[in-house]
């Protein structure tokens, strides 16, 4: 597979290396918005770039008949017009705020964990998310993910990001040295606590699925999810 890579910092590199040792190709590193592309030569996209960036990224792909995965975080605001940019164009295209299988699978686990907690209201629920300091969005997108799944099985309607307001998850960010993402879910009471945790040890997971979902995408038309790669649906 030719692979263009919009976005060469860590994940970008990272995701390099994982598509050499499945024996892609990677046939451009786009790091500026204002660099030439060649679309005929690129059969798939991984957008991981900068959220100010990561929209006209993917409608650049689109517009030009090109899949494009994108694990940028960040500029959520503008999914809805990417899913109508991908209908209009036929295209194809995946966001996911988290790429590893590990966390897709606590994703599933959360929204379990959330369905049988519903109407136990001696519980409150709190997220953490820890990643390093090079970070620039806060809360990170899968706790965000994290965060919405809840919701739509709880009578929280809403998160907010490092205060306690009535009726909301509170979502506690912290910046710490090199961290690559750790998400915990904790339920508490009174009288005990429940909780979920996913630590990533590296991002060799989430460039793992990145590649995956790239695979996968060659040849179909749509707006998929994780949940569609990994057959978890
Ligand atoms: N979904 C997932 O599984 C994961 C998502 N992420 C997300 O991926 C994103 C990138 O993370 P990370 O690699 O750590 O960040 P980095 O800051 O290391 O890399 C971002 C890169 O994007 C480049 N860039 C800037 N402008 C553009 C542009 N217009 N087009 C393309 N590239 C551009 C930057 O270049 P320069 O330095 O020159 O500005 C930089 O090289 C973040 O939003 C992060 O939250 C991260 C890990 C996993
Ligand atoms: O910026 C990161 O590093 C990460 N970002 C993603 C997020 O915002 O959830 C995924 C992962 O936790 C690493």
């Amino acid at each position: 597979m030719k692979i263009a890579l919009f976005g060469y910092g860590k994940m970008g590199q990272m995701i390099e290396r994982t598509a050499l040792d499945r024996d892609h190709t990677i046939v451009a590193k786009i790091d500026i918005d204002s660099q030439e592309i060649d679309f005929s030569n690129i059969d798939v996209a991984i957008d991981f770039s900068l959220p100010e960036a990561a929209f006209g990224n993917i409608s650049k792909c689109l517009d030009n008949n090109t899949p494009i995965i994108s694990g940028t975080t960040g500029w959520l605001n503008k999914y809805d017009d990417a899913v109508t940019l991908c209908k209009e164009k036929q295209g194809a295209f995946i966001y996911a705020s988290n790429f590893s299988l590990g966390v897709n699978i606590f994703f599933e686990l959360n929204a379990h964990l959330s369905k049988m907690m519903q109407g136990l209201e001696q519980y409150q629920v709190a997220i953490e998310e820890i990643h390093h300091t090079q970070k620039l969005d806060a809360p990170s997108g899968t706790a965000i993910t994290l965060a919405e799944d809840v919701i739509k099985n709880s009578h929280y309607n809403a998160w907010k990001l490092n205060q306690k307001e009535q009726g909301h998850i509170p979502i506690t960010s912290k910046r710490i040295g090199s961290t690559p993402g750790t998400h915990t879910v904790a339920y508490n009471s009174l009288v005990d606590d429940i909780t979920i945790k996913h630590t990533a040890h590296n991002r060799a997971g989430f460039a793992q699925g990145a590649v995956i979902a790239a695979e996968w995408i060659i040849g179909k038309t749509g707006v998929f999810t994780m949940r569609d790669v990994l057959n978890l649906g």
